[in-house]
């Protein structure tokens, strides 16, 4: 596997999770320093280990079988998906199922044609290379990839102006595997050179506590399947927020109690790093609470909402809001942002009288700012 060091680090863009995603959040779904350290020893290996997602499975299992029959190099695949769902680890996978090296590295890190050039004219016959971010690749780049793509050809530019001239590159067959967090975002040229594309959807809790299980056993970590459910159920779908809560609670069990983790130890565990029964941290709480206690559920503005919360309007708006939302916990409506009746309840506090009706709702007459 060859790792393009540029792939890291890269300044965000728009179309990027905000910055507070990445930074001290235990249920923040990039991948901080500690996980991209362990999560080399926890990526499955083959499509048979990596749990979920059995349509694109299937579906991907067929691609790299017709392809292996054939014995020619695998289709472009894009993969989209939240971040933390395992298109890294399938871009890995595919390359394993078809028996060729990998070359990593990220849009950003390629923000002229000719970096991209250079990485495309090394790569070896049928070698995966995998494109994170693909969405946010500069425009030449993404331009000549159109060529590539369809034709393993590049022209490289030599000289500037009216003398400069294109000189063309055969490049090897490969297989690009892109992977973006918005497939929305992609121009169709681009979409359409893809022979499959696959949404990779939030993992059930059964699901994530199979990757919960399977992780502990990987880590020598001793847990019950109850232990396991309770970490699960925490993990906003995310395998990745699964294996970080697993580490944190191993911790725990190792300090306070004797090792294993049952189901009360990952919920004291848990308890202690303030990430509640559905996955909600502080942070979350504190933009619910404050709708609730403070607006009576709303509707009111994200400004005054962000003011009272004491936090930045983006902070609430990019990590706070998309997380309550897809939980049905909060709705933006054109009027202000509402809590549903499953905001009260999941905070066990009662909604004032015909409040709560959720989006739509009637009898809430009050605005609160903008
Ligand atoms: N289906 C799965 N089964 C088991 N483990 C998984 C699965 N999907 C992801 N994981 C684990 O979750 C972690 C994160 O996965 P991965 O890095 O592939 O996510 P990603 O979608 O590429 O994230 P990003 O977009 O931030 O790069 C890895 O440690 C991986 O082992």
């Amino acid at each position: 596997m060859n790792w393009d060091d540029t792939t890291r680090g890269a300044p965000s863009a728009p179309g990027t999770p905000a910055a507070s995603d990445t930074e001290d959040r235990l249920v923040g779904s990039l991948a901080d320093g500690e996980d991209q350290a362990v999560e080399a020893a926890l990526r499955p290996k083959d499509l048979d280990e990596f749990i979920g997602q059995e349509k694109v499975r299937e579906q991907l299992d067929l691609v790299l079988r017709a392809a292996r029959a054939r014995g020619a190099t695998a289709d472009h695949v894009l993969l989209s998906g939240a971040p933390g769902l395992g298109k890294t680890t399938l871009s890995m996978i595919i390359a394993a199922e078809m028996a060729a090296p990998i070359r990593i590295t990220s849009g950003p890190a390629i923000q002229h044609a000719g970096d991209l050039a250079a990485i495309l004219s090394s790569l070896q016959e049928g070698e995966v290379l995998f494109l994170d971010e693909i969405h946010r690749m500069s425009r030449p780049a993404e331009e000549m990839l159109y060529m590539a793509m369809e034709d393993f050809r590049v022209d490289v530019i030599v000289g500037k102006g009216p003398g400069a001239t294109a000189i063309p590159l055969d490049l090897p067959p490969f297989t690009l595997v892109g992977a973006t967090t918005r497939a929305g975002l992609l121009p169709p040229p681009l979409r359409d050179r893809f022979g499959f594309t696959a949404h990779m959807e939030f993992y059930e809790p059964t699901e994530l506590e199979r990757v919960i299980r399977r992780s502990a056993h990987l880590l020598d970590v001793h847990i019950e399947a109850e232990g396991a459910a309770e970490i699960a159920g925490r993990s906003r779908g995310t395998p990745r927020i699964a294996n970080r809560l697993l580490r944190r609670v191993r911790d725990y069990a190792q300090v306070k109690a004797d090792g294993v983790i049952t189901r009360e130890v990952a919920a004291a565990a848990l308890g202690v790093y303030e990430v509640d029964t559905r996955g909600l941290d502080r942070l979350d709480r504190a933009v619910l609470e404050a709708l609730l206690k403070l607006f009576g559920g709303g509707p009111v503005g994200l400004s005054t909402l962000s003011v009272a919360v004491g936090e930045e309007r983006e902070t609430v708006e990019e990590v706070a809001e998309p997380f309550l939302v897809r939980e049905g916990l909060l709705a933006r409506t054109p009027r202000g942002r509402i809590a549903t009746p499953a905001a009260w309840a999941h905070l066990g506090l009662t909604p004032p009288p015909a409040a709560g009706a959720g989006p739509g709702g009637s009898g809430q007459q009050h605005l609160f700012g903008t």
